[in-house]
């Protein structure tokens, strides 16, 4: 290039860019959204760009996630264009991301946390309680059904895939008396009224990270990693890493029948976790309070392999 034009170049922007890649489903564009604004907002002088990008989850949606047996199948792509250069963070639910990280990348800021639940979402029965015999409820989780089954084991759970619209589509369309979604996706997407009910912690265990938005960088970009320093949530930061610390230690991904919940108060940490069979007649439970995320997520993987908790695992794997 020649040196006059290289010099004009510079000249309309001296700044490099940073490069978000997302997915491309409107959550996750509304995510990526919302990580640029808080970028924005603490480096007005810095352009950043979104880069949509079609993920092997995404092209495989007709499959039920536990059989593609593939873990971080939303955020490989992703993950492979961070360390390739093309894009300088990734933006991903934390749910969606495997308990191990790749080497050479790292999570380097988790956003405030939305609201944790599941929500029971339906056009016939304000709650899921209220579903007679039979009662058909889509979900593609295990850990959803799982909890279903083990309180009213009189429903049948039938798998439900695609992207919130899709989900709630299928809902209209008949397909199914209800459906459970995370509610921190229905609020993103100013979906809120669909929510007919809230399951609370104690009877839907949500999943490790659920809610909570994190951003993934190369290890060895220091650039990067000071300019997201101001959007961590350290408070969410902390709960998070107790869940995953707990789900790491029993090798858990987002297809096994996992679930954990921390919660902070003040100094304390509150971690519950739960383990169950996909059928749900067997439901482990634990729980521990700490000040040490790393102390209590341990705590709880512990207690719950005392309880038997890696023949459900290993069963579960094998299937
Ligand atoms: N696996 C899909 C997924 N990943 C994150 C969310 C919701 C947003 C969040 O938990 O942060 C959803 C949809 C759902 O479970 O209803």
């Amino acid at each position: 290039m020649p040196t006059h034009h290289r010099q004009e170049m510079s000249r309309t922007s001296s700044v490099t860019p940073l490069r978000i890649g997302t997915r491309a489903s409107p959550l996750a564009l509304w995510q990526a959204e919302h990580v640029r604004a808080g970028l924005l907002r603490a480096h007005p002088e810095i352009p950043v760009e979104i880069v949509p990008m079609t993920t092997q989850g995404d092209r495989m949606l007709a499959v039920p996630l536990h059989e593609i047996g593939g873990k971080g199948l939303f955020v490989k792509e992703i993950e492979a264009a961070l360390l390739e250069g093309t894009v300088d963070l990734a933006v991903h639910s934390m749910k969606d991301v495997p308990a191990q990280q790749p080497e050479g990348l790292e999570i380097a800021a988790i956003l405030a946390r939305e609201d944790v639940r599941d929500a029971w979402v339906s056009n016939t029965f304000a709650r899921p309680e209220d579903l007679p015999q039979g009662g058909r409820v889509g979900s593609s989780s295990l850990r959803r059904r799982a909890q279903l089954l083990h309180r009213l084991p009189q429903t049948v759970v039938l798998d439900l895939r695609g992207n919130v619209a899709t989900r709630l589509r299928k809902l209209d369309a008949g397909d199914y008396d209800g459906i459970v979604l995370a509610a921190a996706g229905l609020k993103r997407l100013g979906l809120l009224e669909r929510i007919r009910h809230y399951l609370e912690p104690e009877l839907s265990l949500p999943a490790v990270g659920q809610g909570a938005i994190g951003v993934e960088i190369r290890s060895d970009d220091a650039r990067t990693r000071t300019l997201l320093k101001p959007l961590n949530d350290p408070t969410t930061s902390r709960c998070v890493g107790a869940e995953r610390h707990m789900n790491r230690l029993l090798g858990g991904d987002c297809r096994l029948p996992v679930a954990a919940l921390a919660e902070a108060d003040g100094t304390g940490l509150r971690l519950r976790g739960l383990v169950a069979s996909p059928d749900g007649r067997e439901l482990l439970r634990a729980e521990a309070v700490g000040s040490l995320a790393h102390s209590v997520g341990e705590q709880v993987a512990q207690a719950l392999l005392a309880q038997g908790a890696q023949h459900i695992i290993d069963e579960v794997k094998r299937a």
